[in-house]
């Protein structure tokens, strides 16, 4: 069995040297694309990749960094090449996603009027361990990100934690580590300020070194390279690399 993640960029919303924080996760030979932002068509031709040899899509929150590619992704999947994309999301996405960011442009009348018309849509409940492939299950746990948006982060083999973006949730993630075995955590990471919707470096730094020692960062401001080193344990993520999990 063999899994890796190449991560489409780590940038933050705002960040304008790296592309928006979106993963690919390579389980032998399925792939599924963890979020589709803005940038997430480009970084797919930067790094000769297309969406139609990507198996699956799955969503975390309803952020432009996180589902602004799907647009994109599904015109040119049906209008190109004539496929459709799983989508695979918590169920409380399903309506927003489409009444709040996807309708407008993908609305058709008599043949696009829901997400179900665009895209094979799996719905997700927290608690529940999905079988996406042979060698890939994923949970979904919600996390705390934006009062009253809801924001899933994600469980991969009962054995590694990505967050979605969230504030800093040290119990969970002590908890995953010491009762749950869990052996990596890839984690968003605000630089600087306060965390007001994120978790900060200071906040991650402030862990047992237990926890520190097996979460890497992703989802960082352009100021990224000014902080190399002072991460302790905590290795920063950087887009484009294939890494094995
Ligand atoms: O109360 C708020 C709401 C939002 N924001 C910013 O908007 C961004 C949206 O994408 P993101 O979730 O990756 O990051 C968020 C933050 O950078 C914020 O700073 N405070
Ligand atoms: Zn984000
Ligand atoms: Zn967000």
């Amino acid at each position: 069995m063999s899994l890796s993640l190449q991560m489409l960029g780590t940038g933050n919303a705002f960040a304008k040297n790296y592309f928006n924080n979106n993963g690919l996760l390579l389980a032998d030979d399925y792939s599924l694309l963890i979020d589709c932002g803005i940038t997430a068509p480009l970084a797919m031709h930067t790094i000769g990749k297309s969406f139609r040899h990507v198996n699956a899509t799955l969503i975390t929150h309803i952020h432009a960094d996180h589902v602004g590619g799907l647009e994109e992704l599904a015109l040119t999947l049906k209008h190109v090449y004539g496929k459709t994309m799983r989508l695979h999301l918590p169920e409380t996405l399903i309506e927003p996603l489409w009444n709040n960011t996807l309708k407008g442009g993908l609305y058709q009348k008599d043949a696009v009027a829901s997400l179900t018309d665009i895209f094979e849509v799996t719905p997700m409940k927290p608690g529940i361990t999905y079988k996406l492939a042979p060698s890939l299950s994923l949970e979904i746990i919600r996390t705390p990100h934006i009062p009253g948006k809801d924001s899933y982060s994600l469980l991969i083999n009962n054995e590694i934690f990505y967050s979605a973006d969230m504030t800093f949730q040290p119990d969970l993630l002590i908890s995953l580590v010491r009762e749950r075995g869990i052996r990596m955590i890839l984690h968003d990471c605000q630089l600087g300020g306060a965390g007001v919707v994120h978790t900060t470096l200071e906040e991650l730094m402030s862990l047992p070194e237990d926890v520190r020692r097996i979460i890497k960062l992703m989802h960082y401001s352009d100021e990224q390279p000014q902080f190399v080193g002072l991460t302790g344990e905590m290795e920063f993520i950087e887009q484009h690399v294939t890494y094995k999990l």
